[in-house]
């Protein structure tokens, strides 16, 4: 594992769209590092530059372009077995002149949703993430004694915008959950959302949903408990647990706590220098979860995370 006494390469990297929202991938060319694999142009930043003229520069030199540099879309710290880098990628919808390789590079406008089929150096993958999957994945709270009230909570989540759910009610008894899971999933697919049931295998696969597997299940599998295609997650607190989850499979990870929070008041906080540190030892996707909601968006992809997950601040009151 790199030190993490090795300072870190600042990068920059572009996600460049033309007219019809493709997206442009340059592949890196023999002798460089991770030869062959595709990239967002960009390059490393000089001292004394900032992250925008440095991009900028970069395009010029890669692809003869004058590009205007969007928002900030998310900021990768990665640990590669000989560098650590943080990869600082921006939206690029504007530049002038004529897009071409200089550096013998190939280039290639790729619909967004094909991204994922492009071999890309492990930075990389938080990125696609971050333009693909949801931002925000709400835990539900167990449902008090009235489950018509709990699912007409769930519609009005996903009608505002909700599109990945963990359904989860601790201590609930089973025959009970059963029937509202099978409820609630429906729900959460006729709105076109992604729903996990949270550590029951049997009740997932009952319903074709995805499986959000506790920190303490992740020993207990020794292969991907669902099918590719469907959503296989966990929830983690430590690199080793980060690492056992990416074993296996898991689409991303859930990682906290972030900050003490009512329902966890014991849990050890990270904060997000704790996060970072962490997001750079694996390439999944991350939630950051504890006492965050929906405004703590820009600083979880500042450091590092796909988005925000929840239980009360997304759960409508
Ligand atoms: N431009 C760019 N670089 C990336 C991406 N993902 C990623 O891991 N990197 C890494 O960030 C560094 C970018 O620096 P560079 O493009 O100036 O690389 P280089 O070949 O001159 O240097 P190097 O081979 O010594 O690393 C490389 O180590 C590259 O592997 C990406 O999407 N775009």
């Amino acid at each position: 594992m790199t030190e993490i006494s090795t300072p870190a390469v600042e990068v920059v990297a572009g996600v460049i769209r033309d007219a019809r929202g493709r997206v442009l991938l340059a592949r890196r060319t023999e002798g460089r590092d991770l030869a062959g694999l595709w990239e967002f142009p960009g390059g490393k930043r000089e001292p004394g530059e900032s992250a925008q003229a440095a991009l900028a520069r970069e395009l010029r030199e890669e692809l003869g372009i004058e590009a205007e540099i969007g928002a900030p879309l998310i900021r990768v710290p990665q640990a590669y077995p000989h560098k650590r880098l943080c990869l600082d990628v921006y939206a690029v919808d504007r530049w002038k002149g004529t897009m071409r390789g200089l550096e013998g590079q190939a280039l290639a406008w790729v619909p967004q949703h094909k991204l994922v089929q492009y071999p890309m150096p492990p930075a990389d993958r938080p990125v696609v993430a971050a333009l693909e999957q949801a931002p925000l994945y709400l835990v539900t709270p167990a449902p008090g004694d009235d489950d018509d009230a709990w699912l007409a909570s769930l519609q009005v989540a996903l009608d505002g915008g909700v599109s990945r759910v963990q359904l989860r009610a601790p201590g609930i008894d089973l025959a009970r959950w059963s029937a509202l899971v099978a409820r609630a999933v429906r729900r959460c697919r006729k709105a076109g959302a992604d729903v996990l049931v949270n550590g029951d295998m049997a009740l997932a696969a009952a319903n074709k949903a995805g499986l959000h597997l506790p920190a303490a299940q992740l020993a207990t599998h020794v292969r991907r408990p669902v099918p590719e295609g469907v959503s296989l997650a966990a929830s983690c607190h430590t690199l080793d647990e980060l690492q056992a989850a990416q074993a296996l499979g898991c689409d991303f990870a859930v990682v906290g706590t972030l900050a003490s929070t009512p329902s966890h008041p014991q849990a050890e906080v990270l904060g997000w220098e704790g996060f970072a540190q962490l997001r750079e030892h694996v390439s999944m996707p991350l939630y950051a979860i504890g006492g965050l909601g929906a405004e703590d968006l820009e600083r979880a992809r500042r450091h590092g995370a796909q988005g925000i997950a929840a239980i009360r601040a997304l759960w409508p009151a």
